[in-house]
């Protein structure tokens, strides 16, 4: 009875239904966030990122849900309501109400259920929407049930209308269990990207990982091919701060690649992968001092390595969850198939070996 009791909590049903339901409804406020309002409405965070409402919105959304559903549950988000509590920020409130009261009360859809505090007549108060995007203030940990939210990761592809995610991980003991990511403005097929766009991907650790439209239609198993010299290229970031592109561009000189890196911001660079756009996902550190955050990682890696990927740092380690909000000292991430990932770590400390000691010269 015990066996069957564990086993039962492993497949974290409940939890993978409310991340898809949590993911989705987030996903359709960012689009009309889009649509309606980006261009204008923007501020400006300490830390120079730009910040919109529907940042905000979304993970108001998100984590409100799950406190509904999971309310022991700590969140790691990396939004906070702090901008919003002050006079200044009154306006922005009352959009961020607003937004995010228009997702909850929407109808409910495939897999939705109403005790999530959503469909018709689930608004909230500020008060109660501000304190669910605070909930994401836990300081993250080695033990115990948590959840990740990143409520739109790639917040400049975002602005730009180009690439983004919505981002949502559960983890236990610091290990990922479940990892969603939507990516409303991603092509079903890349090499069409003028076709139908709008994906979802979803992985449970143990169980493989999926893709399947927005809308759940055309589910379907992920699996990264095979290593091919010919065609093997890197998935990087679009901003040069992000992630260096000139040690990638060593890297890549050093394994011979001929194709150009597919540069695309947020996790969408995972999810690509995890399909087989690409064959490696770059992000070297800039030597900046800057910590790599989990809910920018937590995610998409599980996804990758459900799909066949092993996502180490540049020391070729796991990424380790358990240190709080951040990985810790930046290693950067190096995320690949599994037959080229000891070939790629060989270039990239090569590379970087290379590059120490061409400074050290000079
Ligand atoms: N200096 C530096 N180095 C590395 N990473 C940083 C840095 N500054 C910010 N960030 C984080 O990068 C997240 C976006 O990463 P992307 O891969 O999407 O970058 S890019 O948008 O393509 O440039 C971005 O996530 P969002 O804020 O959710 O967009 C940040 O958490
Ligand atoms: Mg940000
Ligand atoms: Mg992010
Ligand atoms: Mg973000």
């Amino acid at each position: 009875m015990l066996y069957r009791s564990t086993v039962m909590s492993l497949a974290f049903t409940a939890e993978k239904q409310l991340a898809i339901s949590a993911v989705r409804r987030a996903c359709s406020l960012t689009s009309s966030v889009f649509n309606k309002l980006v261009k204008n409405e923007t501020l400006t965070k300490g830390d120079k990122s730009p910040v919109t409402v529907g940042d905000y919105s979304a993970q108001a959304v998100i984590s409100s849900m799950l406190q509904r559903a999971f309310p022991q549950d700590p969140i790691v988000g990396e939004e906070d309501a702090a901008e919003l509590r002050v006079d200044s920020g009154a306006t922005l409130r009352d959009r961020i109400v607003s937004l995010a009261n228009e997702a909850l009360v929407g109808e409910l859809g495939l897999g939705d259920l109403a005790e999530w505090g959503i469909g018709p007549g689930s608004e909230q108060t500020p008060e109660q929407l501000l304190d669910a995007i605070d909930r994401g203030n836990y300081k993250g940990g080695r033990t115990g049930r948590m959840w990740t939210i990143d409520p739109i990761d790639g917040t400049k592809g975002f602005l730009r209308g180009e690439q983004y995610a919505v981002c949502l991980a559960f983890l236990v003991d610091a290990q990922v269990q479940i990892g969603v990511l939507g990516c409303p403005n991603l092509p079903v097929d890349l090499t069409n990207p003028d076709g139908e766009k709008g994906c979802l991907f979803i992985a449970v650790r143990g169980q493989g990982a999926q893709q399947m439209k927005l809308s759940g239609a055309d589910p379907a198993p992920l699996s990264i091919p095979p290593y091919s010299p010919s065609t093997f290229n890197f998935l990087e970031s679009v901003e040069a701060a992000h992630s260096s592109h000139s040690t990638s561009e060593k890297i890549s000189q050093l394994m011979e690649i001929t194709r150009p890196p597919i540069r695309m911001d947020s996790q969408a660079k995972y999810a690509c992968l995890a399909r087989g756009d690409g064959g490696a996902y770059m992000r070297m550190p800039t030597g900046v001092g800057y910590k790599e955050k989990i809910w920018d990682h937590a995610a998409g890696s599980l996804i990758v390595e459900e799909s066949g990927g092993i996502v180490t740092d540049s020391r070729g380690e796991g990424l380790d969850f358990g240190l709080g909000r951040t990985l810790g000292e930046n290693y950067g991430v190096i995320a690949c198939v599994k037959d080229a990932h000891a070939k790629l770590l060989r270039a990239v400390q090569q590379a970087t070996t290379d590059g120490a000691s061409a400074q050290s010269k000079a």
